[in-house]
């Protein structure tokens, strides 16, 4: 369901808190029905640039179009079409489930339908218990719940996944992958680069409130292959360059010159896991 018009639009953004620049000019763009990773370390500049977007922190300089509408005026027409899921905010612990997410609903002009929403959640046999009762887990799918109530076009999840067990993760990816299906567009943090690879379309890496890297995980490390063998002493060895075929004649020359094997010798295309810890790490050198 992505039309030409893109969801989000970023050009050349910057916000500093004080001396500190937390984001240093940025650019992308969010098509609609896609989902979008926002990965980079701890301070990288992605709850920044995130709180921009919802119109939650006045940017310094730079443009930014949210469905078409600048976030800096915080306008109720953009806010009822855009749905937030906080870290568990734990709102009126007294109500069920769906007394909550009914109590929701009635905040929205044309909410989703409560008992469609409970499921969507996955949170059909919680629906009837105190929100107070619930496990960290449930708690999640409730938040997930009250971000869906409003039918919004674009979801913005911060860290959806964070302190989930296994379980509740998947079932947490499901729901993600749920959005995606009804054409919705959602903008995901998360440190978890298993999780971006899996449901993000797209991706962009930050660091140091820039943009290192950005496109479809997959394609990410594309032009970057890792060269891995176990030297002489028994190290692990690698390299990573966009030219294996150069990198391999010249380690090969090398061995061959020294009268050793390169043992174990494997060229692989990196993972996105690969791809962001080269990048993060190399720019701190
Ligand atoms: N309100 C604030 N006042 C001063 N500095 C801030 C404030 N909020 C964030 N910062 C600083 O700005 C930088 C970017 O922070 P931000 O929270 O955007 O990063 P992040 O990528 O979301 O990090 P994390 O993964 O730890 O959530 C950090 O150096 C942080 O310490």
């Amino acid at each position: 369901m992505t039309s030409g018009v893109p969801a989000i639009e970023v050009h050349g953004l910057t916000k500093a808190y004080g001396a500190h620049q937390a984001v240093r000019g940025i650019d992308f763009t969010v098509a609609r029905g896609e989902v979008f990773g926002l990965l980079g370390p701890n301070g990288a500049g992605k709850t920044t640039t995130v709180e921009v977007l919802e119109g939650y922190r006045v940017r310094d300089s730079g443009s930014v179009t949210v469905l078409g509408y600048d976030p800096g005026n915080r306008s109720a027409q953009l806010r009822s079409r855009v749905g937030i899921v906080l870290q568990s905010c734990g709102t009126y612990p007294h109500l069920t489930v769906a007394e909550t997410v009914e109590h929701f609903a009635s905040l929205y002009p044309a909410p989703r339908q409560v008992g469609e929403v409970l499921a969507l959640a996955g949170l059909d046999e919680c629906a009837p218990r105190r929100a107070r009762t619930l496990s960290g887990g449930q708690a999640r799918r409730l938040d997930f719940a009250l971000a869906l109530v409003g039918d919004p076009e674009l979801i913005f999840l911060d860290e959806p996944t964070t302190g989930f067990d296994p379980g509740a993760r998947r079932a947490a990816w499901e729901v993600i992958r749920a959005l995606r299906d009804l054409g919705k567009t959602v903008v995901l943090t998360t440190h978890y680069l298993d999780e971006a690879q899996t449901l993000a379309d797209r991706v962009a890496i930050l660091q140091g409130g820039r943009i290192l890297a950005e496109g479809p995980p997959d394609a990410l490390g594309a032009s970057r292959y890792r060269v891995a063998w176990r030297a002489a002493d028994g190290t692990g060895e690698e390299r990573f360059t966009e030219d294996p075929t150069a990198l391999l004649a010249e380690l090969t020359a090398d061995a061959l010159a020294r009268g050793e094997r390169l043992e174990e010798l494997s060229v692989t295309r990196p993972s996105l896991e690969d791809v962001y810890l080269e990048l993060t790490t190399e720019s701190y050198a």
